[in-house]
Parts: structure tokens; sequence; C-alpha cells
């Protein structure tokens, strides 16, 4: 049996660590908080972190210990040296909090790359749990929707470096922007990137967890994610009855199942797929075609294949990235961003227009 943490950090990765605790608790808010077992066999502990005592309240699923308050106003405001500097005045109260939980195979912090706290905790989280455990960390980041503002956008790509220079062991990618397709207003939006995320992590745990027919382990994920360069993404399809396995595996790859808009074939370093059925609809032939299309372009493939009673069959490929074209665009919208903020701030500071303004008035009194 793993042990496995799972920290949300700020809005979106409390969000999304509870859509994880729903599913994991079969979606019953109210009785989980009563008859807390989860669906899998793993250990699971999962730790929500905020600013933002409402975020933290806002959660469903998740059980009231497991939600963490630094009081610090109602957020950072999206002002990442402001959530640095909490974070450090209240990383010993944080880490003895994680410490309390025991030891661990492997853990995931959750964050969204472009708002103050998770953005600004989770670097420095990594750092510390890095210094004080051994076992692999992983990111799950979620990106900005372009058009969210300056503020975000450079934010998102300067946690990203952050993240990155933390000692992390991979960064897997999903992107609201490129989820959007998704379609509905915002907070659906939002609910339904969420569920996507926390399914294929769920499916990720419990594949890591299972006696499989052909092995993929901790130690082949750990592989996958020390490939390419650090930034992985995951896709996932659950097939009906009448889809043969090696479309299922074609739609995994795809645009509809991926979290990060890639070209697996193209940029793809190494992979690894696992899936999941009743062995009626496991074709050792095609699952093999499938798999060897996709060596042949990224190089090694981890395969794995757990068998479940009537079961429909479920994909899922976490694939880690030696390029991402995608990335290059954000970082390239994200300093035009970062341009565009300091430009305003010198015309402000060099032309104090509302200090102009205020100063036609210095010296006179009202005349009633
Ligand atoms: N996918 C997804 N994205 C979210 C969600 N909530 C917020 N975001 C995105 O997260 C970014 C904002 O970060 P938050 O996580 O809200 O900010 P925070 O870490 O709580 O930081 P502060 O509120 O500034 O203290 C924006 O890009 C939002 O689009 C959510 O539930 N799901």
């Amino acid at each position: 049996m793993l042990n496995i943490l799972v920290i949300g950090n700020g809005q979106c990765g409390n969000r999304i660590l509870d859509a994880i605790n729903k599913e994991a608790f079969g979606g019953k808010s109210k009785f989980a908080k009563f008859y807390s077992q989860q669906k899998y066999k793993s250990n699971v502990e999962t730790i929500a972190i905020n600013t933002a005592m409402n975020d933290l309240k806002e959660m469903r699923f998740t059980k009231a210990k497991d939600r963490v308050h630094i009081p610090h106003l109602h957020g950072v405001g999206a002002n990442r040296n402001v959530g640095k500097n909490v974070f450090e005045e209240n990383k010993a109260n944080i880490m003895r909090q994680i410490e309390e939980r025991g030891n661990f195979d492997i853990g995931f912090v959750l964050t969204s790359a472009s708002g103050g706290t998770g953005s600004s905790f989770t670097p420095p989280l990594i750092e510390e749990l890095k210094k004080s455990y051994d076992f692999p960390i992983y990111a799950v980041v979620v990106l900005p929707f372009r058009e969210e503002g300056t503020l975000y956008l450079q934010n998102a790509a300067f946690c990203l470096k952050d993240i990155r220079d933390s000692g992390v062991d991979g960064i897997i990618l999903a992107d609201n922007q490129f989820l959007k397709q998704i379609g509905g207003d915002v907070q659906s939006a939002y609910n339904s990137i969420n569920d996507m995320i926390a399914k294929r992590i769920l499916f990720l745990i419990d594949a890591l967890d299972s006696e499989m027919m052909m092995v993929t382990d901790l130690g082949d994920f750990k592989t996958v994610m020390s490939g390419g360069a650090g930034l992985a993404t995951i896709g996932f399809y659950e097939a009906d009855k009448g889809t043969p396995i090696k479309s299922a595996i074609q739609k995994a790859l795809s645009p509809s199942g991926l979290l990060f808009s890639t070209d697996v074939y193209k940029e793809g370093s190494r992979a690894m797929i696992i899936i999941k059925g009743d062995k009626s609809y496991l074709s050792i032939d095609e699952i093999s075609t499938e798999v060897e299309k996709l060596s042949s372009s990224v190089g090694h493939v981890f395969k794995g294949i757990i068998v479940r009673k009537g079961e429909t069959p479920q994909v899922l490929a976490v694939l880690t990235l030696e390029v991402a074209e995608e990335l290059e665009n954000l970082y390239s919208v994200a300093v035009d961003a970062i341009h565009q903020e300091r430009e305003k701030k010198t015309r402000i500071t060099e032309q104090k227009g509302v200090d102009r303004a205020f100063s036609q008035i210095d010296g006179l009194e009202p005349d009633y």
C-alpha cells in the first residue's frame, strides 16, 4: 500500500483537492465527513492550504482537519512577493502540519500558476519538503486563461520557473486556456476542469498501487517524469463497450484527452500508458500496435494493464515533453505583460498624473 500526500494550495489548488476528495469518497459529501472510507486502497492524506478563509470554507468534500488557514487578510491579492513573505513567516506551522501525517512514498502539490497564494507558496513549500523528505514530489500546475490580465500572466511565468528551480521531481501541466473548449460559464468550466484533473490523478494513484497484468510501478512513473524538460501532461479516455481499445488509446493521446496543448508524437519524450478494464476489451495486438506507434516517435513507453472484471476500458497516458511550443507562446505573452506593467509604473512615476491634479489646489481653501 502506498502512502500518498496531496496538498492543494490557494483557491484553485483547494478546489482540485476537493474534486479529488469528492471522487475518492464517491461524491457523498455528507457521509464522507462521518464515514471517511476512501474508494482507493492507498493511504491518501490531503491537505488544503490557503490564506483566504472563504476558499477553505467553500470546500465540500475535504475534512475540516485537512484545511489549514494561514491568516493573511483575505488572500494575497495575486502578489507573489507578499505571498512568499507570508509563507516564510508561517513555514514552521505548515511543515509541522505535514510532518504530523507521517511519511510518504509520493507527494503531489496542486496549484494555479497565476494567483497569489498558491503560486507563491508552492515553490518554497516543495523546496522545504525536498529538504526534509526523500519521497518524489510532483507539482500539478494550472495555467491561466490568457485573457485574465497582465498580473496573472507574469505570475504564471515566474511561478513555473520557481517551481522548476525548487527541486521538484516533475511538473504536470493543465491549461485552463486549452481546456476551455469544454465550454459553459466560468464556474462550470472550472468544475469540469477540476474533475478532469482529479480523475486523472486518482487513476494514476490507483494504478501505481494495483496488481497489474503488465506492470508499471512507482519506479517507472519516476523514470517517465524524469525524462524530457521536466514538464509533463496527462491524457485520459473512458471508452464505452463498442470502442476498440486502439481508438481509446488514440483518444487519450489526442487534444480531447490531454490537459495541455501538445502534439505528443512531436513533443513527447517518455510515456507511460496504463489500460484498465475487463479483459474482453483488452486486445494485446491492438495495444501493442498503438504503444509501438508512440514509442517509435517519443522513445520509451512503459505499458501497464490492469484487469478489472466487468469494467469498460479506461486509458491513462502520462507524457513528459521535450519541447512545449504552447509554453513558449505563454512566455512570450507573459514577457509582453511584464513590459506593459513596467511601462505603466514608469509612466505613473514620471508623470505623477494624480499628484499633478491634486497640486493644483495646493495653498487654496474652499470658499463657501
Ligand atoms: N481550473 C481551475 N482554475 C481555477 C480555479 N479557481 C481559480 N482558477 C484559476 O487560478 C488562477 C487564480 O489563482 P487562485 O488559485 O484563485 O489564487 P490564489 O492562489 O488563491 O491566490 P490569491 O487569491 O491571490 O491569494 C486564475 O488563473 C484562475 O483562472 C478552479 O477552480 N479551477
